[in-house]
């Protein structure tokens, strides 16, 4: 039996399935790990918690799928994007790597857009705008600040890469996450020498870059044992998790939008041409399909808000050992309350926010709260707040006159049928779930199939596995509220920015 393995190296968590070649999933396992956060909006991780959750969860689903180790072909990853390992010459990390929601590097993105010569020339030569969450940014956030540590780095690795390199000893990314480092010239597919050497920053010191479908290595002797697997299996170039989502949603084709409401919300759509907005408010990347192109939008703190809730305000509902899943008492609370959760908005700013707005000093508010208001009130304006920061991005698609069609919900959130029916009636939309939940993991394993050749390409292995398996339309008078609402949640926005500001300054 041919296996294919898809592994995601989330920001909460690894998951891994084992995935037949006609797409069946034969087992799953995930592994959580801690974030740390030593000042506020700075966030961290230790690589190594990656790869010990690696070698558990592969371990675990391939005696799940009662698969010998030469069944498994090939390995897909994906992972949190934009994170920086920073290695030495001997491979040792330096320092916690940084991840895609530390807000650290204001100032670099400034020092970014002055050495490119201006917003508009970064654009050109990478296709984004310097945004904190990025990795150039980080690595100049190194040099500034810990010196002693910038002169031993030798390598920057993104989260999946660097469990790559402990699989198969090398150095490699792939086009799809590459892009997120904003060093990478989007439109030819490789790194920009030319942003490298404004930036004063060694090409040597980044990975060799692939398409997605390609095989970058074969696992070394060390990690074969480790994973209980053979030197055979080939490890393909994989995708960030976003692109990876995608895949597994069936994105490769323009007029579908993925909606993803994890820890983080991403609006993604497939283009055929690179088109950047020349504003920078979405991001232009690569797609994880050969020659082709995505655009994003990123909201930072999506089902990561209602988390937020449950763990800081609602921690009694998760019982006496934290056992009980409190999301089905708050759902069925949240559908009691009418559209608009009377009266009550969020701003779901919780830490800071990238696309559209790019305000690192965002935060998140609870605005027009009675005495009328509940519990159920909250949870619900949340969910109302984070679905109109997702419909920001659709209106800037829109603006660029990218048509969308239909939009396949995943993430955790879209397991909630409220969520869904709210992403239809926000977004005026239909919303549809597939077959495969595991989205990324998903994603990345049909990249491995089609890395052993198990498939044509990404777009065959995608048709022959992907349906649709639920459908919502939106409901015409919800949608008419909701039209109605989107502005005041724009307007407030706006209305609060300069106040953000002055907030974060005042225990200056
Ligand atoms: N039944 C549910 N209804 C609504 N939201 C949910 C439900 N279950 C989980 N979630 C939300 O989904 C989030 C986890 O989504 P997931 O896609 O696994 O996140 P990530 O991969 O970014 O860690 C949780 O933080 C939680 O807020
Ligand atoms: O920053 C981005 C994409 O640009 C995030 O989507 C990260 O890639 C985080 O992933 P999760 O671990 O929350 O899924």
């Amino acid at each position: 039996m041919n296996i294919y393995l898809g592994i995601d190296i989330g920001t909460s968590g690894t998951k891994t399935i084992a995935m037949a070649e006609d797409g069946t999933i034969l087992a799953e396992s995930s592994a959580s790990y801690p974030a740390l956060h030593p000042k506020p909006l700075w966030s961290e991780q230790d690589p190594e918690h990656w790869w010990k959750a690696t070698v558990k969860t592969v371990r675990n689903v391939v005696k799940a799928a009662k698969a010998k180790p030469a069944d498994v072909k090939a390995i897909g990853l994906s992972g949190q994007m934009h994170g920086s390992v920073f290695l030495d010459k001997d491979d040792q990390v330096i320092r916690p790597a940084l991840l895609w929601n530390d807000q650290r590097t204001a100032a670099e993105c400034v020092e970014i857009e002055s050495r490119a010569g201006g917003r508009k020339n970064l654009i050109k030569m990478v296709a984004n705008p310097a945004l904190t969450g990025f990795t150039a940014p980080k690595i100049l956030w190194l040099r500034n600040h810990e010196p002693k540590n910038f002169d031993r780095l030798a390598k920057v690795l993104l989260p999946k890469d660097d469990v790559r390199r402990r699989l198969t000893g090398e150095y490699a990314t792939e086009v799809s996450d590459a892009s997120g480092m904003l060093l990478l010239d989007v439109a030819k597919r490789n790194w920009s020498t030319q942003l490298l050497s404004k930036l004063e920053l060694d090409p040597s010191l980044l990975g060799t870059v692939y398409e997605s479908e390609d095989v970058t290595g074969t696992l070394t002797k060390e990690a074969a044992k480790q994973l209980g697997l053979t030197t055979d299996c080939v490890v393909v170039g994989g995708a960030g998790d976003c692109a990876a989502n995608a895949l597994g949603n069936g994105v490769v084709k323009k007029g579908i939008l993925a909606s993803s409401l994890g820890t983080s919300g991403v609006m993604f759509v497939h283009s055929d041409e690179m088109a950047a907005d020349p504003e920078g408010r979405l991001h232009t990347f690569c797609h994880a399909v050969r020659g082709k192109w995505h655009m994003m939008g990123v909201t930072l703190c999506a089902a990561g808000t209602l988390e937020w809730f449950v763990q800081k305000l609602c921690r009694e509902m998760r019982g006496p050992r934290g056992k009980i899943d409190p999301y089905a008492t708050l759902m069925k609370e949240a559908e009691s309350v009418p559209c608009g959760s009377e009266g009550l908005m969020v701003l779901p700013y919780l830490a800071g926010e990238r696309t559209p707005h790019a305000d690192p000093d965002a935060r998140g508010c609870f605005i027009g709260i009675t005495l009328k208001h509940e519990r159920a009130h909250v949870t619900r304006a949340i969910m109302e707040g984070v679905t109109y920061s997702l419909r920001e991005s659709l209106e800037v698609l829109d603006q660029m006159n990218i048509p969308v069609r239909q939009v396949r919900a995943g993430g955790g959130g879209a397991k909630s049928p409220l969520w869904r029916q709210m992403q239809a009636n926000v977004f005026g939309k239909k919303v549809v779930t597939l077959n495969a939940e595991q989205g990324p993991a998903y994603g990345v394993a049909l990249l491995a199939a089609t890395g052993a050749g198990a498939y044509k390409n990404i777009q065959e292995a995608c048709a022959a596995t992907i349906r649709e398996v639920s459908e919502t339309k939106p409901d015409r008078a919800a949608k008419k509220y909701y039209d109605k609402a989107f502005p005041v949640y724009q307007d407030l926005y706006r209305a609060l920015k300069d106040d953000f500001k002055r907030l974060g300054r005042l225990d200056d």
